[in-house]
């Protein structure tokens, strides 16, 4: 029997584990964290993520072939393969700061896998990482490495999108894997190639160079935002002129060579990974100094940055150039639907916008708690304190609840509650001041039949 261990039960380390052991019955797959609370959540009726499909992978497999544990240590001495999936967050302070991945955590697995390790493993880098990290880590499991043990080590970097992520491991469109261009480095790679290919056709697995493998990651991620902030860049145009941007990504989307997915048009991207990756990619460039590849990268989030202070220019201007006082219901705090995940959410510096406008903000959020909401405003670095989320802020637990008595609602997350189908806009006009403004940042409503009811309708990439 295969054991595979993972070390990280977060949002990757935990459905991806919990997908091979549902996958491969034979395997047994222990996941291991440091958080005893995590860990304790994963063992519960109630998962610490919110992530559709991911309650049945794991209670089917849970205590079968599925385990979650805080023994680190023994699941590294059981296992014969060892994922390292753990946070690698842009460093806040040093070297780099504000730019560079923080590779403390990898680190500290890395060593904790060297020192207590009595057998040879193949160590997988699951976390993404700035190109070469996997040497750091073989030069710390050799040096490290006693008793004639051998480290191989792979890269396998993630692709699951939050959300999506259960479908996104059953059928990936590749799985990625690295390795030393020696007859042991295909060895070990043969080792994972042969668990993904129990679910994933061949020619899905892609095999590479290491190097190849952990830049690809960097590339990939870069690439989406890159188009993220394309289209947003170009909903500005639209605003000024006339033109629709569903209507001109759909135009280009049509065009096989660019493809339609993507091309959303929103109040910026969040998430944990866009920006970091691609600071990440701008501290590599400078780094290897090329300044003029970093400044490209870096334009990215700087146009993402822009489409969110020019969302929330809008609402203030639309409100008659002041929010002081009013009450601006916000409907979606997480970064995306169907996830509970709030890291770097555009909701979040939208709020922190609207409270130093002296605004009284309203949200409501299907799956974000009041506590995850509070300590994301009050994070160094967003620009409100805890006085200004008590004053300014109010956790409801409906849309209506937030919107009545509202001046305006904005929609920030495109959860499909808040879709025209699903809420009662006719109950929400009747309930707000009048004039009742709509602010959809997502596109996901019906601006002319809101009209008709008698709202007034602001949404990114169209004017009025
Ligand atoms: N969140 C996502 O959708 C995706 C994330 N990634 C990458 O995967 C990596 C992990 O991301 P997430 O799962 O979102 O992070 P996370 O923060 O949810 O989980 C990481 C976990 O690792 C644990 N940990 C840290 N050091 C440890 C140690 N020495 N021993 C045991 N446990 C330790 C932490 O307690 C935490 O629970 C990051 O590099 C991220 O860039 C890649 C693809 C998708
Ligand atoms: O490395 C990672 O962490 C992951 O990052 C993203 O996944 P994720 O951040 O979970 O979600 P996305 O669906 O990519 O959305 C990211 C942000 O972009 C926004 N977005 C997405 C698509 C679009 O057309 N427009 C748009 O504004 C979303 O609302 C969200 O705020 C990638 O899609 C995954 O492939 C990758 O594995």
């Amino acid at each position: 029997m295969v054991n595979i261990c993972c070390i990280g039960a977060g949002y990757v380390g935990g459905p991806s584990s919990a997908v091979i052991a549902y996958q491969c019955h034979d395997v047994n797959v222990t996941i291991v964290d440091l958080n005893q609370a995590r860990i304790d959540a994963w063992n519960s009726d109630n998962l610490p993520i919110y992530e559709p499909g991911l309650d049945e992978v794991v209670f089917a497999r849970r205590g079968k072939n599925l385990f979650f544990s805080t023994d680190v240590d023994q699941a590294i001495i059981d296992a014969d393969l060892i994922f390292v999936s753990v946070n690698t967050p842009t460093k806040k302070s040093g070297m780099g700061a504000g730019m560079a991945a923080d590779l403390a955590y990898i680190e500290t697995a890395t060593r904790r896998i060297a020192q207590v390790a009595t057998t040879s493993k193949v160590v997988i880098e699951k976390s993404t990482v700035p190109c070469r990290t996997a040497e750091s880590m073989r030069t710390i499991l050799e040096a490290n490495s006693t008793k004639g043990i051998r480290f191989d080590i792979l890269s396998n970097p993630e692709f699951l999108a939050e959300g999506t992520a259960i479908k996104d491991l059953q059928k990936p469109d590749r799985v990625l894997i690295g390795c030393l261009q020696t007859p042991e480095g295909f060895a070990a790679q043969q080792k994972l190639v042969d668990i993904y290919t129990r679910w994933i056709p061949k020619e899905r697995v892609i095999t590479m160079n290491l190097w190849s493998s952990e830049l690809s990651k960097l590339a990939a991620n870069a690439l989406l935002a890159q188009r993220i902030s394309s289209i947003n860049a170009l909903s500005a145009i639209c605003e000024a002129t006339g033109a629709d941007v569903d209507e001109v990504a759909y135009a280009c989307g049509t065009d096989s060579r660019i493809g339609p997915k993507f091309l959303k048009a929103s109040v910026g991207f969040g998430g944990s990974c866009f920006q970091k990756d691609i600071l990440n990619l701008v501290y590599l460039s400078e780094q290897l100094y090329l300044p003029e590849v970093a400044a490209y990268w870096k334009a990215v989030v700087t146009m993402n940055e822009y489409q969110k202070m020019r969302f929330t220019h809008r609402i203030v201007r639309t409100l008659f150039n002041t929010v002081t006082h009013k009450r601006i219901a916000m409907l979606g705090f997480a970064f995306k639907k169907d996830t509970g995940d709030t890291r770097e959410s555009a909701a979040i510096t939208l709020c922190s916008y609207l409270i130093q406008e002296r605004a009284h903000v309203a949200l409501y959020d299907p799956k974000v708690s009041a506590k995850q909401i509070k300590m994301d405003l009050t994070e160094p670095g967003v620009g409100t304190n805890e006085a200004d989320v008590d004053k300014h802020v109010q956790i409801c637990n409906s849309a209506y609840e937030a919107c009545a008595g509202a001046d305006a609602l904005v929609i920030v997350t495109e959860w499909d509650e808040f879709k025209m189908n699903q809420l009662d806009y006719k109950r929400i006009f009747d309930s707000m001041q009048k004039p009742a403004f709509v602010f959809d940042g997502r596109l996901i409503l019906d601006a002319p039949k809101l009209r008709e009811i008698g709202f007034r309708v602001e949404t990114i990439g169209k004017s009025v």
